[in-house]
């Protein structure tokens, strides 16, 4: 305790660890004044490779953590930092990593991984539209707001984030292009498609959570993984896929596409007919906007035909 800083003492009593990461360690703790249960993920800071990577990496990841407002994506409420650590408090996510949860069911079953997915997918089309590429979307990076199948997940670890700025190629790009080598062009177009990489990524993710191992791995063939995932040669092994859906097939094979062009975007992926499900769409909105949690949720929410409709004001009176 002695090495934390004095202030997340004071506010918070670290107990034992919950997760652990390859940068750091997730510690179960208490805040003090409310005996709320919150989680610190505590990052050393020599894990990153040079001073000035690990500060603007850090930088960039803080500023996306406490920016973001997503139902799944994490959310940080406090952020302390020493010498060598950064100490990010965090809400509980007592359903732990789905990495671990597949590992133990073998595979989800294809509502509840259609479900997972769902959320994944609006959480990264929210950090798209906000002009934020994640990269580094894996299992160990989704979270599980409970034990149960039917959670809320949220996406978490930015460490690998970029912010999509206004680059000096999209400058160029609106002069004249008549002394413009054509690379200049091509080079567009494959950073035009930097978004594109969560799409491959969240297909993995599907993969995984579908067929309860990895797409690309090295007991497959007598390929390298690097080149398994070069030639987009996924292995669906009939025993574990048999029960799959087509159409969860069809969504798998569409996002684990190697030209990135031709890949399925996240908005032709929540368009997906095997999206179109409006049970578990239903489900997803009651998990991400709980009714009576935000005025927002409440004024959206029908009133019910004929009777008053109660409505909660600002000063918390319900009114006829
Ligand atoms: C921001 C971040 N990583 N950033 C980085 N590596 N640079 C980050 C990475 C991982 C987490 N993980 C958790 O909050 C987390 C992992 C875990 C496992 C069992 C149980 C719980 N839990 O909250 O009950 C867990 N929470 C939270 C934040």
């Amino acid at each position: 305790q002695s090495s934390l800083p004095r202030e997340l003492r004071e506010k918070y009593l670290l107990t034992r660890r919950i997760g652990t990461g390859v940068c750091g360690e997730v510690r179960l703790a208490f805040q003090r004044s409310t005996c709320r249960k919150v989680a610190v993920k505590i990052i050393n800071k020599k894990n990153f490779q040079s001073e000035g990577m690990a500060t603007r990496n850090a930088t960039t990841e803080i500023e996306i953590l406490q920016r973001v407002d997503h139902p799944c994506l994490i959310k940080t409420e406090d952020f302390y930092q020493t010498d060598d650590s950064y100490y990010i408090v965090l809400e509980l996510m007592e359903g732990g990593e789905l990495f671990h949860r597949v590992k133990s069911q073998q595979q989800l079953q294809e509502n509840v991984a259609k479900l997972y997915f769902y959320q994944m997918l609006s959480a990264v089309q929210y950090l798209h539209s906000n002009g934020i590429i994640h990269r580094d979307l894996k299992p160990e990076n989704i979270l599980l707001s409970s034990q149960e199948d039917v959670c809320l997940i949220k996406v978490t670890d930015f460490n690998q984030s970029r912010i999509l700025e206004e680059s000096v190629l999209m400058r160029t790009l609106c002069g004249t292009p008549s002394y413009l080598a054509p690379e200049v062009f091509t080079q567009a177009s494959t950073t035009g498609y930097s978004l594109a990489v969560d799409a491959w990524s969240l297909g993995v993710l599907l993969f995984v959570c579908l067929g309860g191992y990895p797409p690309f791995h090295e007991s497959f063939g007598d390929k390298s993984v690097t080149d398994q995932i070069i030639l987009g040669e996924f292995t669906m092994v009939p025993s574990k896929w048999r029960h799959v859906s087509d159409q969860a097939k069809d969504v798998v094979r569409r996002l684990l596409v190697v030209d990135p062009s031709k890949r399925m975007s996240i908005e032709a992926a929540l368009q997906h007919a095997w999206l179109q499900d409006q049970g578990m769409l239903e489900t997803a909105h009651r998990l991400m906007y709980p009714p009576g949690e935000d005025a927002a949720a409440v004024s959206m929410q029908e009133a019910p035909s004929g009777g008053p409709s109660k409505r909660k004001r600002g000063d918390g009176d319900e009114e006829d």
